[in-house]
C-alpha cells in the first residue's frame, strides 16, 4: 500500500476547477516533485492534502485511512505537515516558542519538556539550534525559511509537503537548501515538493508529477517528464524556469 494516495481529488472555486480529478500516490520514503506552470493548481492541491481547504470531491488517504473531510489540525495529527509559500513564523516569539507550537499540535502532541526536546531536535535538523532563544523577527530570509521548515518537522510528520520552500534563495543558500532537503529525504521522510527551480527538482526528485490547468498531465521519471512534449507545451508561455 502507498503511504499517501491522491484519488480523483477535485477542487472547484465557483466555476473554476482548480484541481480536476488528480490521482497519484507516494511511496514510503519517496521524494516526489509536484510541477506545473503558475496557476496550474499545485498550491490548491497542497491545501487539499493538508486540510487547509475542503475537497469538492475525491479522496486522499494516508496509510489507507481517508483524510477527506478532516480538519487541518486532524490531518497534522495524522502525520502530514507542510510549509507555506509565504513563511508563517511568529516574529515576536523566540525560535524555540515558534517550533514548540507545532510540537504540541503535531502528530504526537508533546507537552512540557517533551515538546521542548522535540522543538530542539527540529531546530538542530535545520541548523538553528544555537539560535533557539533568539527572536524569530531577527532572522534573515534563509533562516526564516529554516524556521518554517523546523516548525513542520516538529510536528513529526510521515509526509512533509514543501510549497516552493527553496524560492527566493541566492545560489549559495539554494545549494544549502537542496542539501538540507536531501538529508531529510535520506533520513526516511516522505516528501512532496512543489518547486519551480528545475535545478533543485533534478537534484532531489527521481520522479515528478506535473499539473496543467488543474489536471495531471505527467507522472514519470524526472528526466523523461522534462523532455515530455506535453510538459514542455504546458510551460511554454509561462515565465517559470523550465
Ligand atoms: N481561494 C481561492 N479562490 C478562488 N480561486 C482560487 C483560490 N485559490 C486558488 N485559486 C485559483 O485556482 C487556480 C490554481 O491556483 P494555485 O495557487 O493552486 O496554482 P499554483 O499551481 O500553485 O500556482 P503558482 O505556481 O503560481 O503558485 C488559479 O486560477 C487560482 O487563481
Amino acid at each position: 500500500m502507498s503511504l499517501l494516495t491522491i484519488d480523483k481529488a477535485t477542487k472547484k472555486f465557483g466555476g473554476l476547477t482548480a484541481v480536476d480529478g488528480v490521482s497519484f500516490s507516494l511511496e514510503q520514503g519517496e521524494i516526489l516533485g509536484l510541477l506545473g506552470p503558475n496557476g496550474s493548481g499545485k498550491t490548491t492541491l497542497i491545501n487539499l492534502i493538508s486540510g487547509a481547504l475542503p475537497m469538492t470531491s475525491g479522496d486522499i488517504r494516508l496509510n489507507g485511512v481517508s483524510l477527506a473531510g478532516k480538519r487541518a489540525d486532524q490531518i497534522a495529527h495524522a502525520g502530514v505537515a507542510r510549509t507555506f509559500q509565504l513563511v508563517r513564523i511568529l516574529p515576536s516569539l523566540s525560535l524555540m516558542e515558534n517550533v514548540m507550537i507545532t510540537a504540541v499540535f503535531g502528530a504526537k502532541s508533546h507537552w512540557g519538556q517533551a515538546a521542548k526536546d522535540t522543538a530542539m531536535t527540529a531546530l538542530s535538523r535545520v541548523g538553528l539550534a544555537n539560535r533557539a532563544t533568539a527572536n524569530a523577527g531577527s532572522l534573515t530570509y534563509i533562516d526564516q525559511k529554516r524556521l518554517e521548515l523546523a516548525r513542520a518537522l516538529a510536528a513529526e510528520p510521515e509526509v512533509l509537503l514543501l510549497d516552493e520552500w527553496l524560492a527566493g534563495l541566492n545560489p549559495t543558500e539554494l545549494a544549502q537548501g537542496i542539501a538540507l532537503i536531501r538529508e531529510l529525504s535520506q533520513s526516511g521522510l516522505t516528501i512532496l515538493m512543489v518547486e519551480h527551480i528545475m535545478e533543485a527538482v533534478r537534484a532531489l526528485c527521481p520522479r515528478v508529477v506535473v499539473m496543467n490547468s488543474g489536471s495531471l498531465i505527467a507522472d514519470e521519471a524526472t528526466q523523461s517528464a522534462l523532455n515530455d512534449p506535453r510538459v514542455i507545451a504546458a510551460y511554454l508561455g509561462d515565465s517559470a524556469d523550465a
